[in-house]
């Protein structure tokens, strides 16, 4: 393991970073705030002309001295600006990020529309192994029955947030999948059918169908037929917790992104062995994932780990981003061997191509 085997910070480094935990929510909230008020834009647009005061900071924005002045006092300490001794302020490296960095975006938006307050029943959650934060966005047994409900400004950001990853995976991957000639295929979480979509003009052979919710199905279906790929993409709604279902079968391949980390370890072997009753004797499954422990930077590490708790408090109670090892001695317990393995695809993924033993 590259990161996470030695404690090699200061006592009062360590000191610090334990404030900032302790001060956590706070500090998630001025960082936001500075951000939607358009303070941190103001202040990046004066810092190249040597920085903006308090007061014009607030008759820029419109927001009253106090509220500004809390946020930048607030803002110093979490070292988004820094002030000069006359009084102006300018961005730092840190207030850029939090300003331009997609990855900074997306996550930040996706923690605070559809996490936030869930987080705050982590505690039952842990305790239950049920998502107790999910009532916070409604009555669902897991997020995913109620992924087509949300409000707009919180589906908003949790398709960004999801989308973002496998948007900039998917072109990368497509030749590592396709390569191995397969033309039937079972795509299970197809979500709004994007894999399919980028499937069908880059092989003029594959036929894919789409498992998923009813909800996403349907969503994913409006979008093919608007496409006119109708020919090209068929759709078999089904809920995968629901054993007594039978999946359709007969295909060469199946394909399953960002899909297997929402399922707990024993629903996983259960959702492959079925994913093996579906493919011929020969076919391939092909698990597209981001595991933390392979990961090249230490922050992307971080960004897995937490969001695993959106599983836990959210999402449904007993999934994560898993660690690989975890993961794939799931895969082997379901009866498969692992091909091949490529890491580093698109920010995090990792793709596994996966044949049944024997
Ligand atoms: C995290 S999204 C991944 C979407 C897409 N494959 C991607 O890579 O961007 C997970 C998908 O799995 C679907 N899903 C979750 N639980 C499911 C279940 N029990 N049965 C069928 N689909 C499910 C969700 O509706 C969602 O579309």
């Amino acid at each position: 393991m590259k990161f996470f085997t030695k404690d090699n910070r200061s006592a009062l480094e360590a000191k610090h970073i334990a404030q900032f935990i302790a001060f956590g929510p706070v500090v998630f909230q001025v960082a936001k705030v500075m951000r939607d008020k358009g303070i941190l834009k103001l202040i990046e647009d004066k810092t190249a002309g040597g920085g903006i005061n308090l007061q014009d900071i607030a008759s820029q924005t419109g927001i009253q001295e106090y509220g500004v002045r809390v946020l930048l006092e607030s803002s110093l300490g979490i070292g988004l600006v820094v002030v000069s001794e006359d009084g102006n302020y300018s961005l730092t490296k840190t207030g850029y990020f939090i300003l331009h960095d997609p990855l900074t975006i997306v996550n930040m938006d996706f923690i605070h529309d559809v996490n936030y307050k869930g987080l705050f029943h982590l505690d039952k959650a842990i305790e239950t192994g049920k998502p107790e934060g999910l009532k916070e966005l409604g009555d669902w047994p897991t997020v995913y029955e109620g992924l087509s409900k949300l409000p707009p400004h919180i589906q908003k950001s949790w398709f960004a947030f999801d989308h973002f990853f496998s948007d900039i995976a998917f072109p990368e991957v497509l030749k590592n999948v396709y390569k191995y000639g397969v033309k039937n295929m079972l795509e299970i979480g197809g979500n709004t059918g994007k894999w399919a979509v980028a499937s069908t003009s880059y092989n003029p052979d594959v036929h894919i169908t789409i498992m998923d919710l009813p909800g996403q199905a349907s969503m994913a279906e409006k979008k093919v037929k608007e496409l006119g790929l109708e020919n090209r993409v068929s759709f078999f709604p089904n809920n995968v917790l629901d054993e007594t279902k039978a999946f359709p079968k007969g295909f060469d391949s199946v394909w399953m992104s960002q899909f297997l980390d929402c399922f707990s370890e024993a629903e996983i072997v259960s959702i492959m062995k079925r994913c093996g009753e579906a493919i011929t004797d020969d076919g391939y499954i092909f698990i597209l994932e981001a595991f933390w422990d392979t990961q090249r930077f230490e922050t992307a590490a971080f960004c897995l780990q937490q969001t695993s708790i959106y599983f836990t408090a959210v999402a449904n109670g007993n999934s994560q981003m898993y660690d690989s090892r975890v993961f794939i001695k799931s895969i082997k317990e379901a009866g498969f061997d692992i091909v091949e393995q490529v890491d580093g695809i698109g920010l995090s993924h990792t793709l596994l191509v996966c044949k049944k033993v024997g």
